[in-house]
């Protein structure tokens, strides 16, 4: 009998092996348990339930070990990427991210079902959640628990009927009044030589400003969620306001980063890393201050006298908010139990706080960036806003200034009287002392002026149209929608997981519970798969098509839509680009598809359903505010935000592309992208796809999708 060594030795240097013996040994351990827990693994398989997730295609540029996951990782336009992938593999394919499978889902009918029938959404949440409600504490938004969500989304839905809506526009008005203020004080300040983004950099640009948009859009929406949402008066006077904005942009990257990089998130829960790293000190600082605000924000809401039942103010209904745990089934104030303490109802205020303003922020952003590119669709659109009134130069008015109230108290008093009464709507004011009042307003603003201060703006509510109003405009609607539909700013977001039932897709293919469904909006929106030249900036679609929204008109064999083709939509593809937007507009305001632009898309949106009746069923192809019942819930307020400001500026500024930002999106497609900046925009298939491809080289693809730096110069028009 050989003599067989007891089993230590294998781990000491005096084994078989010399010093190598405890590698060794070690290493023959692992590959043991790697094998058995392998064999464990088949076995499951082969005796679990077929689905059929190896059924769907999946793309080739995937890595040995990483999967997919190197290239997503490596693209930081993998937006773009996920589109390739759809041209190789199909609208449903499979990718791996290490052991993980994900199926992705750019076709219609199967992301609006995912989006309605899967509830929840995947762990990865919870890197935003913490944004939004402070460590280990879950918003609706985030939550796995689904009691959770029902009570919340059951009790402050009600908070986003039109009726509120407009109710929340007068936050909106002084957020939007107060950005007009800003960007006439850093006019004045560029002018002045002071001021300048870039230091070395000439800021006037053929008698015009450049502004850095981004940032001042991030304000003047959280200003307007707090004051308009919330009723926070005076919000700017909060403590910790001036900061807010930007703290929530850095978590937010933040937080994206984590999602892509698992490493990177364990790194930031050691304690060792803000000791290490200024960005992760700087983070932890942010959070806090956030939490900290949101905290207080809660609690100055509980500390309001109990609203009338009648009262759906979003504030009312997070005030009317109770105790959710432990009830099965949430009742009309979304639970059961008792009333919440601030820091129960932080996550919630947090999330209101948050979910609405970087989105918006963006659209707005986006655009701008849209209209820069084509002067031709500005114009119609300046057209239209001259033809309907919306935003007249009266609106905006001079504030008072209190700064002088020393000198000139009891003249400043009646001017503050005057704006008073007007800004509020309410009484009708006799039209001799209103033409005094702007007679003075104008001759003050022209002393500050002289004085080299800042003027402060306001507008006139009185003057200023209301949601509904803007809601009506066929041109800018079918240009938000343009723009919401090739620059989605929940581009790649909208993501959900079964943990423990399979999904059916319409196509009848099974996939196992556990595997993440992603439904990249920038992918079904994009996609040609999906809609005719679909890269292509034609807002003219909306107003041809009043169902627009539906996957129905696309392209049959001989290369005509299916759409029943009205007289207005005739008359509007006949016409060439830019006017045939204006003609398109025009038909459309006759009668023609009215609808479709503005009503069509918000009524069947609001109905909640992934197929439109009308259309036999046909599935939802535009989803920017996302499917089912996870939706945005703040739409309402979003979109008429986007319109309004983007109307107010559109109005007030000639809105061009700052030179470098042009010469960004020109490097490397100078010949292609220069058409698509030019009067009209005649854009060619190999121009289109260009300018996509550059755009997405200056996007940020995160939590929002957005453009990393939006440079705008902005000229006052001349009425
Ligand atoms: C143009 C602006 C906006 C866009 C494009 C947008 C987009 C979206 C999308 C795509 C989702 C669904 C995400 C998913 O499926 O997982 C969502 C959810 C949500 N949005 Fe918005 N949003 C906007 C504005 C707002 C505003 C103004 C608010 C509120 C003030 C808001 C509050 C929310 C909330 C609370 C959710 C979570 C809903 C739930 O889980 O039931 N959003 N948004």
């Amino acid at each position: 009998m050989p003599d067989i060594p007891i089993v230590g030795s294998y781990f000491s240097t005096s084994g078989p092996l010399g010093i190598w013996t405890p590698a060794v040994a070690i290493s023959l351990n692992i590959i043991a348990a790697w094998i058995i827990v392998a064999l464990i693994r088949a076995i499951a398989y082969l005796r679990a339930p077929k689905y059929d997730l190896f059924k769907l295609p999946s793309p080739a540029n995937s890595g040995l070990i990483l999967g997919h996951a190197k290239a997503l990782l490596t693209r930081p336009d993998y937006h773009r990427l996920l589109l390739e992938c759809a041209r190789e593999c199909g609208s449903i394919f499979r990718l791996r991210l290490l052991h993980r499978h994900v199926a992705v889902i750019m076709d219609p009918a199967a992301a609006a079902h995912v989006l309605s029938v899967v509830p929840g959404r995947p762990h990865s949440y919870g890197h935003v959640d913490e944004v939004l409600g402070g460590r280990g504490v879950h918003s609706m938004f985030g939550t796995s628990d689904e009691v959770h969500w029902r009570a919340v989304r059951k009790a402050t839905a009600p908070a986003f009927a039109m009726a509120n809506v407009r109710r929340y526009f007068r936050g909106v008005l002084t957020a939007a009044g107060e950005l007009l203020s800003r960007l006439e004080a850093d006019m004045k300040g560029q002018e002045g030589g002071e001021g300048e983004a870039e230091a070395g950099s000439d800021p006037r640009v053929g008698g015009a400003v450049k502004v850095e948009m981004e940032p001042l859009l991030q304000r003047m929406m959280l200003r307007a969620t707090l004051e308009g949402l919330l009723e926070v008066p005076d919000a700017t006077r909060v403590p910790g306001f001036d900061t807010l904005a930007p703290s929530i942009v850095l978590l937010m990257a933040e937080a994206n980063a984590q999602i892509t990089d698992p490493l990177r998130a364990l790194w930031y829960r050691t304690p060792l890393a803000p000791l290490c790293s200024k960005h992760v000190a700087s983070c932890r600082r942010a959070l806090r201050e956030v939490t900290d605000f949101h905290t207080r924000t809660a609690a100055a809401i509980l500390a309001r006298p109990d609203p009338a039942p009648t009262n759906t103010l979003l504030w009312a209904c997070l005030h009317r908010l109770r105790d959710w745990r432990g009830g099965s089934s949430a009742g009309a104030s979304g639970g059961e139990g008792g009333r919440l303490s601030p820091q129960q109802l932080h996550p919630e205020v947090g999330m209101y706080t948050t979910a609405g303003f970087d989105t918006t922020a963006s659209t707005l952003g986006w655009c701008l960036y849209a209209v820069a590119l084509h002067p031709g669709h500005q114009r119609a659109l300046l057209q239209e806003l001259r033809q309907y009134g919306i935003f007249p130069p009266e609106c905006v008015v001079t504030a008072v200034r209190k700064k002088n109230k020393n000198k000139n108290k009891e003249n400043n008093e009646k001017k503050k009287n005057n704006s008073e009464s007007c800004s509020h709507g309410g009484k009708a004011e006799d039209p001799e002392t209103k033409r005094d009042t702007e007679a003075e307003a104008v001759e003050e603003e022209e002393t500050e002026e002289a004085a080299g201060r800042a003027v402060e703006l306001e507008l006139d509510a009185g003057r200023c149209p209301g949601p509904e109003e803007l809601a009506r405009l066929p041109l800018l609607n079918a240009f938000v929608w343009e723009v919401m539909r090739l620059f989605p700013t929940a581009g790649v977001s909208a993501e959900r997981l079964s943990p423990t039932q399979p999904v059916r897709l319409p196509s009848g293919l099974t996939l196992p519970p556990g595997v993440s469904l992603w439904t990249p909006m920038y992918g079904l929106h994009a996609s040609d798969l999906n809609w005719q030249h679909a890269e292509e900036f034609r807002p003219e679609r909306w107003l041809e098509d009043p169902h627009c929204a539906f996957a129905r008109t696309l392209p049959d064999n001989n290369n005509n839509t299916s759409t029943s083709s009205s007289t207005a939509a005739a008359a509007a593809a006949a016409a060439p680009d830019v006017s045939g937007c204006a003609a398109a507009a025009a038909a459309a305001a006759a009668g023609g598809g009215g609808g479709g632009a503005a009503g069509g898309f918000e009524n069947t949106q609001r109905g909640g359903g992934a197929a439109h009746a009308e259309e036999g069923g046909a599935a939802r192809r535009f989803m920017p505010f996302g499917e089912g019942p996870k939706n945005c819930v703040g739409q309402n307020f979003g979109i008429a935000v986007v319109r309004a400001v983007f109307a107010l500026l559109l109005r007030r500024y000639y809105i061009a592309l700052h030179p470098n930002m042009m010469g960004e999106l020109l490097q490397g497609a100078e010949g292609a992208a220069e058409g698509a900046a030019g009067e009209g925009g005649e854009e060619g298939g190999c121009l289109v796809s260009c300018l996509a491809t550059r755009t997405a080289a200056l996007t940020q693809v995160a939590v929002a999708t957005k453009l990393r730096r939006l440079r705008l110069v902005l000229s006052r028009r001349q009425e």
